[in-house]
């Protein structure tokens, strides 16, 4: 009795030992589940390096070229590597096996993406998820199968000759007449202005840190880590207005030019496709537009690097051309079976200056086996694509810019590996504006190359300004800023061109 006295004694003169009692309790759960889980999923995912309690391996993956860390990874873990960032399970693939085991054979559970915190556009600039339905997969056949690119590589020569506008530019003209049917004259650097805003906006809104850290998005935008919240209201609207602004110009100027705008409307007003409404349209067309434009022109870009660090490529490019297509006219789309060096060149621009080098990420929609290994449900996919294409087994030197590795006999060689496909993704959402960007690359490079000289720029005392290759690190990985110049190659070129640009006028 005297035991019990005490006992009820204790506990009710004494609350704050129960609270204590039950904190450290709770403490012993949490740490017995953690364990347990990572126990558990440590079994069960790929392997991978171990990362520190709670914040994974956020300190192991550099923010600068994480492509190489990763592949670097492959010698100790193997060609599958699992890493957690605070928690969440990343999953990279490091060879085509493993890509195509799991985004290509299993892509109806490999395909949706993972959703961010944050949405910055109320329908989000890029289609989002996957969803199998109607309107997400339309938006894939009809830009993939687009009109051919709607400009010829002459408007860019012309450009490039009248007032060296930048690659950037000259790519958004070509989108904006693809896709909304805008003509060339109404293109200004209102589009351009806005597009870089976004760009910005859309890295920091998919900044990793946001992008694995939900709670965040309950922080008071005056604490730390809460800050980013500000930005939020920017964001939306910057991507608003790219969806808006050509669209409506277009719907004033009634585009009647065949374009990817009237080829929605088509389907639109025919009800043939399930989910597709007006909002959508403007959706996909923006997603055209901001997709397509710094990607174009970034392997452009690439491509005017390549040409002044290897100026023998450039020599024998100039060689293909002139046989083929002779001094009296400029290249045509039909002009590309004959010639195979020029295709080479847009292969192994594609293959060693990697524009998107880890894809775009692939949500994993549910638990599955592979290998012996559990990849969780909402586990991040990223393909290495960089390592693929740079893996010395199929690309010796993979460094070099050598467009022969894709030759045999003077032809392309239909058993070397193409980087075309992998270049663009996977499955089913792989690139839907590969087509465009491989026939605006050939025309674009094949019209260049026939008509110009590409070659350093000088510095003040005419000496030449070395170029070095060196990438940008993000989402998208650009070649670093290099001055270049152009000079006509001969007359009768400058003549062609000259010709060309009274046509358009
Ligand atoms: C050299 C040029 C280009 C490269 C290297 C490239 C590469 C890629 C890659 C790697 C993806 C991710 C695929 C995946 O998740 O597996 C992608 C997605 C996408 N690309 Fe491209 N792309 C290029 C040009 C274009 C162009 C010109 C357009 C539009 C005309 C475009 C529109 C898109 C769209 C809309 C998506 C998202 C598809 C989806 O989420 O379902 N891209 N691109």
């Amino acid at each position: 009795m005297s035991a019990l006295n005490i006992t009820q004694h204790d506990s009710s003169s004494s609350p704050t030992s129960l609270t204590i009692s039950l904190a450290l309790l709770h403490v012993f759960i949490v740490f017995v589940i953690q364990r347990f889980i990572r126990k558990r999923y440590r079994k069960i995912l790929p392997p991978g390096p171990r990362g520190l309690p709670l914040l994974g391996n956020i300190y192991d993956i550099p923010q600068t070229a994480p492509w190489v860390t990763y592949r670097d990874l492959t010698a100790k873990y193997g060609d599958v590597i699992a890493i957690r960032l605070l928690g969440h399970p990343v999953i990279v693939l490091n060879s085509l096996a493993a890509v195509n085991d799991l985004l290509e054979k299993r892509s109806a559970i490999y395909s949706d993406r993972p959703a961010p915190v944050v949405s910055i556009s109320r329908t989000s600039v890029l289609i989002p998820c996957y969803t199998g339905s109607g309107a997400s997969d339309s938006s894939h056949t009809t830009t993939t199968g687009a009109a051919p690119v709607a400009s010829s590589g002459n408007t860019f020569n012309l450009c490039l000759l009248r007032d060296q506008r930048n690659l950037q530019e000259l790519i958004q003209l070509t989108l904006l007449n693809m896709g909304y049917g805008l003509p060339a004259s109404d293109v200004t650097s209102h589009y351009a202005d806005l597009l870089s805003d976004m760009d910005s906006g859309v890295s920091e809104a998919y900044h990793p840190t946001i992008f694995y850290i939900p709670w965040l998005r309950y922080l008071p935008r005056w604490l730390p880590g809460g800050t980013w919240k500000s930005g939020v209201q920017k964001w939306r609207l910057q991507a608003d207005s790219i969806r808006e602004a050509p669209f409506m110009a277009a719907m004033k100027l009634m585009a009647i030019e065949p374009s990817v705008l009237t080829e929605l409307f088509g389907k639109l007003q025919s009800g043939e496709t399930p989910g597709l409404d007006q909002e959508f349209v403007k959706a996909i067309l923006g997603a055209i537009f901001t997709a397509g434009a710094d990607t174009t022109s970034g392997s452009l870009f690439a491509f005017f690097c390549a040409m002044i660090i290897y100026p023998e490529v450039q020599k024998r490019a100039h060689e293909e051309l002139d046989a083929v297509v002779g001094p009296d006219r400029l290249p045509e789309h039909s002009d590309r079976p004959s010639l195979p060096y020029i295709s080479a060149i847009i292969k192994e621009v594609l293959r060693w200056h990697n524009l998107v080098p880890l894809g775009m990420s692939h949500r994993c929609m549910e638990d599955n086996e592979y290998r012996g290994w559990v990849i969780p449900e909402d586990a991040t996919i990223l393909a290495n694509i960089w390592a693929i294409l740079h893996d010395p087994e199929h690309f010796p030197e993979p460094d070099e810019f050598r467009p022969e590795r894709f030759l045999k006999d003077g032809q392309l060689d239909p058993d070397a590996f193409d980087p075309v496909t992998l270049g663009f993704g996977s499955g089913r959402r792989i690139c839907p504006g590969r087509h465009f960007a491989e026939d605006a690359l050939f025309i674009n490079i094949a019209s260049v190359l026939h008509v110009f000289d590409i070659l350093p720029a000088v510095d003040e005392c005419g000496k030449p300004i070395p170029v070095e290759y060196t990438a940008t690190s993000g989402l998208l990985s650009s070649v670093t800023p290099f001055q270049y110049s152009i000079r006509s190659r001969t007359s009768i070129a400058e003549g062609l061109v000259q010709e060309a640009l009274g046509e358009e006028e």
